[in-house]
């Protein structure tokens, strides 16, 4: 399973939300990063066939993304927004998706939504309304529906807005599960869901790529940036005049302070390795 997009370029009038993109992604989680607004969604809605591309070539394992009802067949897609059917209980709700989806006879309906049911840990909420279901289990419920056509591509935009820290570290791992045989694209701003997720990735800025590549290699770009030092609130402010502060944690009277420097710090600051975080931070802010 791969996929390959070439000089990806899509203008909404003249605003160009994706400029001459090229990307490999291979089977496995991957995860597109990036601000608001730099594309992640319309990269994600233009490979699910939603929206038309404007320039730039596309294939999805050898298919030219032209042929929609092929491509549709390979796809699962959980977006942004996602909702379904409030009234409905969750079986009901995925009984009709895969009524939608030409599954039939109901046995093999009711097969196969117990079975996704049960990957996504929803067993025992068959008969819950799905108004009734918290944030992570409306999520895993579309997790579940995006996967009735067995997709070898799926597809997830900002899956983990809105979740507590448990729920997203069980999503989290619920999507690695399932990107063991197949791509699963991870789009999000939350540096974090793919620092534990993603070997691969690529960050977009202002419908560019500014990095593609694995995320150890991001990090290692960051040695030599990233710096702490412990100040009081007149130096802190100093610091900000000049520097990118990346975070700041209060320590008594003091504040511990991380921020971006390209070599020229204060006398008080060390030097400490980047994470995941740090280096994106480099990258997006142009340090
Ligand atoms: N239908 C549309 N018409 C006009 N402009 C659009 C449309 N959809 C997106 N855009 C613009 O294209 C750019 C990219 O938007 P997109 O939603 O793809 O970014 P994003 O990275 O998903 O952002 P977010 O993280 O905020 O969802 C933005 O400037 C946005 O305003």
């Amino acid at each position: 399973m791969n996929i390959e997009i070439k000089g990806l370029t899509k203008n909404y009038g003249n605003k160009t939300a994706l400029d001459n993109v090229d990307l490999k992604i291979d089977k496995g989680m991957f995860g597109l990063l990036g601000p608001n607004g730099a594309g992640k969604t319309t990269l994600m809605r233009i490979l699910t066939t939603l929206v038309q591309k404007t320039e730039g070539d596309i294939n999805i394992q050898g298919i030219d993304i032209s042929k929609k009802r092929k491509i549709r067949q390979m796809i699962g897609y959980l977006p942004q927004d996602f909702a379904v059917y409030p009234t409905l209980t969750v079986y009901e709700a995925m009984d009709y998706l895969a009524l939608l989806s030409n599954i039939a006879p109901k046995s093999k309906r009711k097969k196969l939504i117990l079975d996704l049911l049960e990957k996504v840990n929803l067993e025992d909420h068959l008969k819950t309304k799905v108004k009734a279901l918290s944030g992570g289990m409306k999520r895993r419920l579309g997790i579940a529906q995006a996967l009735i056509n067995n997709p070898s591509l799926l597809i997830v935009d900002e899956p983990t807005a809105g979740l507590d820290p448990e729920e997203r570290i069980r999503f989290r791992n619920l999507l690695r599960d399932f990107s063991e045989d197949r791509i699963v694209i991870l789009s999000t701003h939350i540096v974090e869901d793919v620092e534990f997720t993603c070997e691969d990735l690529a960050i977009l800025k202002e419908g560019q790529i500014l990095y593609k590549g694995k995320s150890r290699d991001l990090i290692k770009q960051a040695e030599g940036y990233i710096w702490t030092a412990n100040l009081d609130r007149k130096r802190l402010n100093d610091i900000r005049k000049n520097h990118h502060i990346i975070s700041t944690v209060s320590e008594g009277d003091l504040i511990k302070t991380r921020f971006l420097s390209d070599g020229t710090p204060i006398e008080e600051s060390k030097a400490v390795s980047p994470s995941i975080e740090d280096a994106y931070m480099k990258l997006v802010k142009g340090v």
